[in-house]
């Protein structure tokens, strides 16, 4: 693994500022900048500590509302965030929904997933691409610790997600810390939960899917009681009756997955112009077609030992 002079550079910033870092800047097996302990850390403990003057603050609004601000830090030369915004990553580097590439939008999008493409970005002579990729950086990068606002916190935002929760955040008025959640040993990589979310919601708020929950969880678009822009938390409490409401979700996953299947038959296969964002799919659709088929074998079973 390597630390890049960007790197570097903001650590020793987050120091100097009078934070705390028993961490470092690495790489995955799988190639993905992380964050890895640089010494044993007891439970309970703090692992990282950020200064609250360092972190650039937003409303809470879509992410496409408030992109102007970050975009105002990443081209002011002198910007007090200035060893923070040199390590961002770069256009072309950051994927989510904001920026799904069109080619592949259709692989994407469903009976009522519509891609949130911004809506107006009026007449500047940036480009839409560029906007996109700022828009995606907010949507990937913050954290809402306070109430109605987005806060991007240098170092913190370096952190990969893991669906098991196993470090916390704590947010005071005076810092923001990364307590260990249980012992941590040297050199092993330091995750966040992103929150209790499916492959389909990770890959258009974080250009990636959950291979870690096994078996796979339903995607959030199948699962019966998704509403597009719904915030009610997708229950994973399995239907186990009464017999009526076992057939019709039968009938409704069936017909999803019929759908789903002659979908993708009509679109034919991926393109592999972007390999990342074509692998990425696929894995998406295999998740698919596996909790689809699972859940209807399952549901099947109840349906027969209930004649
Ligand atoms: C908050 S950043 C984390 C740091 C990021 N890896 C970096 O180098 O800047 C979120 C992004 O990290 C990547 N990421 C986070 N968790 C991941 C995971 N479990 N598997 C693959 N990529 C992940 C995704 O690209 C995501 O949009």
């Amino acid at each position: 693994t390597y630390v890049t002079p960007e790197e570097e550079r903001l650590m020793q910033w987050i120091i100097e500022e009078g934070g705390i870092l028993k961490a470092t800047v690495g790489r995955t097996a799988q190639g993905v900048r992380g964050v890895f302990t640089t010494e044993d850390i007891p439970k309970g403990e703090t692992v990282i500590m950020i200064p609250p003057h360092l972190v650039l603050s937003v409303r809470s609004v879509a992410a496409a509302d408030d992109a102007t601000f970050l975009l105002r830090e990443m081209h002011t030369p002198c910007s007090r965030l200035k060893p923070y915004m040199d390590v961002l990553p770069k256009e072309g580097q950051v994927l989510t929904g904001y920026n799904f590439p069109e080619e592949y939008v259709q692989y994407l999008a469903d009976d009522h997933l519509v891609m949130t493409i911004p809506e107006a970005i009026g007449r500047t002579n940036m480009s839409l691409p560029y906007w996109e990729y700022v828009v995606s950086l907010l949507s990937s990068r913050t954290f809402s610790m306070r109430k109605n606002t987005l806060s991007m916190v240098p170092f913190l935002d370096l952190m990969n997600h893991d669906p098991r929760n196993i470090n916390q955040l704590s947010d005071s008025a005076t810092d923001i810390r990364l307590i260990a959640g249980r012992d941590l040993v040297k050199g092993e990589e330091i995750t966040i939960t992103y929150g209790n979310m499916r492959s389909d919601e990770l890959l258009l708020y974080y250009g990636f899917i959950d291979t870690v929950t096994q078996p796979p969880r339903l995607l959030a678009v199948d699962h019966r009681n998704y509403k597009p822009y719904g915030s009610e938390e997708l229950s994973d409490e399995p239907i186990t009756g009464p017999p009526e409401l076992v057939a019709q979700e039968l009938l409704r996953l069936t017909a999803i997955l019929a759908r789903f299947e002659s979908r993708l038959e009509q679109l034919g296969p991926i393109p592999d112009t972007i390999p990342e964002v074509a692998d990425v799919l696929r894995g998406l659709h295999a998740q698919r077609r596996e909790t689809l088929n699972a859940e209807i074998r399952r549901l099947e079973g109840l349906a027969r030992s209930e004649l």
